[in-house]
């Protein structure tokens, strides 16, 4: 498959000396930079009122509505950093995979990948012609961040945890289709990862050009792999998309769940900071990763449903397990659950700012 080139951008100098895009590049902070995955959403009031009546698909697609969401937690609390209201599902049905948001079950594709014929009949799109909602939501939500010196980032999901909503049809325990396809047609499961590495390095260009100033690459997913197949089937092309997500000139987060054994091998694609979710500390992650690396994470989601007496303690000891090191963005280890009181999340923010302030 031919690869188009990755364009050159010139840098963007607006907020580069933000505490979270000092740390992205490990330089010392004024404080530690606090965002949360799935920091617009379904905890939040505000989010609850704009997606009445409204499916998930039309404010992803509508710019207003996307722009209007990212900005809801940046209105209520002092987050360092905004992420795009947006899936890292929205690149499957510009491929021909037909993808409903349905309340209460979650993602479901009606005609889900199960043949190499399936794997071929997918589309690759130019990321502009079919999502240019993202880039407008993106140049909308500049406008109000850049004042309020708060940088924004864009995102993609990683092929493998892509394919596994590709092939099971929906969200999974075991992965058992995906790891079936994977062994029983690896060369059609090549060419999928394939695909996804073009589309999502695309889209991944399109967002920087129109003003993200980081990425973040979600392979929520991926942990389910032994370090055997991770290595097989999916470094290849995930390899390849990081490098080419490098060369557009922003610094990459690249995450994933249960990866304790797969963070050697992960990181050595080299993105810029690891995303580590909350079941391994921090300074073992350090000894994990490569040097020079950052790190971002890694509370406990759960943990912002109270006491705050065990929130603080676990907040303290994650800080405590970071030392004062550079490179460290504080984060959840996986996104707000919808359950989250917005005091808790306000009171964390406001407390990791306090504690970390030099
Ligand atoms: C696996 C995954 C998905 N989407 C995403 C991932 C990777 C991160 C992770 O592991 O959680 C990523 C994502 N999804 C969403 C964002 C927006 C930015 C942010 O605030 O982090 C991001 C970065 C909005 C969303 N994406 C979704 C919602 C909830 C929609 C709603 O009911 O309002 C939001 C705010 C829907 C969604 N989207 C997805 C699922 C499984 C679901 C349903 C489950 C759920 O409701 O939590 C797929």
């Amino acid at each position: 498959m031919t690869r188009p080139s990755t364009p050159v951008l010139t840098p963007d100098p607006t907020n580069r000396d933000s505490a979270f895009l000092k740390t992205m590049r490990g330089e010392a902070a004024p404080h530690t930079p606090v965002w949360f995955m799935r920091q617009a959403g379904r905890y939040m009031p505000e989010y609850r009122a704009l997606r009445a009546g409204r499916s998930m698909l039309e404010c992803i697609r509508t710019p207003e509505l996307a722009a209007e969401i990212t900005l809801q937690p940046i209105k209520a609390m002092p987050m360092d950093a905004a992420i795009l209201f947006n899936d890292i599902l929205t690149p499957l049905p510009v491929m021909g995979l037909d993808l409903d948001f349905v309340g209460g079950v979650g993602p479901q594709i009606s005609n889900r990948i199960e043949t190499p014929f399936d794997v071929d009949r997918l589309g690759v799109p130019a990321a502009a012609e079919v999502m240019p909602y993202t880039a407008e939501s993106i140049r909308l939500v500049r406008q109000e961040l850049d004042p309020r010196g708060v940088p924004l980032i864009g995102f993609v999901g990683a092929p493998f945890t892509l394919a596994s909503y590709a092939i099971e049809g929906k969200g999974s325990r075991n992965y058992e289709r995906t790891k079936r396809f994977m062994y029983g047609e690896p060369a059609a499961w090549h060419r999928l990862m394939d695909k996804f590495e073009t589309i999502l390095a695309d889209y991944l260009a399109e967002q920087v050009k129109a003003g993200a100033q980081a990425v973040q690459i979600f392979d929520s997913w991926v942990g389910a792999l032994s370090i055997y197949d991770y290595v097989t089937f999916v470094k290849p092309a995930t390899g390849r998309l990081i490098e080419r997500t490098k060369k557009l000139g922003v610094p990459v987060i690249y995450f994933g769940t249960s990866t304790h054994h797969l963070l050697p091998q992960m990181s050595s694609l080299g993105s810029d900071v690891m995303g580590i979710d909350w079941r391994t500390p921090l300074n073992d992650a350090w000894k994990l990763i490569q040097p020079g690396q950052g790190v971002q994470g890694n509370l406990d989601p759960l943990l912002l449903q109270g006491p705050w007496r065990e929130l603080k303690h676990q907040t303290d000891r994650i800080l405590a397990e970071v030392d004062g090191r550079p490179g460290h963005i504080f984060n959840v280890g996986h996104g707000l659950l919808p359950e989250t009181p917005v005091d808790m999340v306000r009171r964390l923010v406001d407390y990791v700012h306090e504690q970390t302030a030099k």
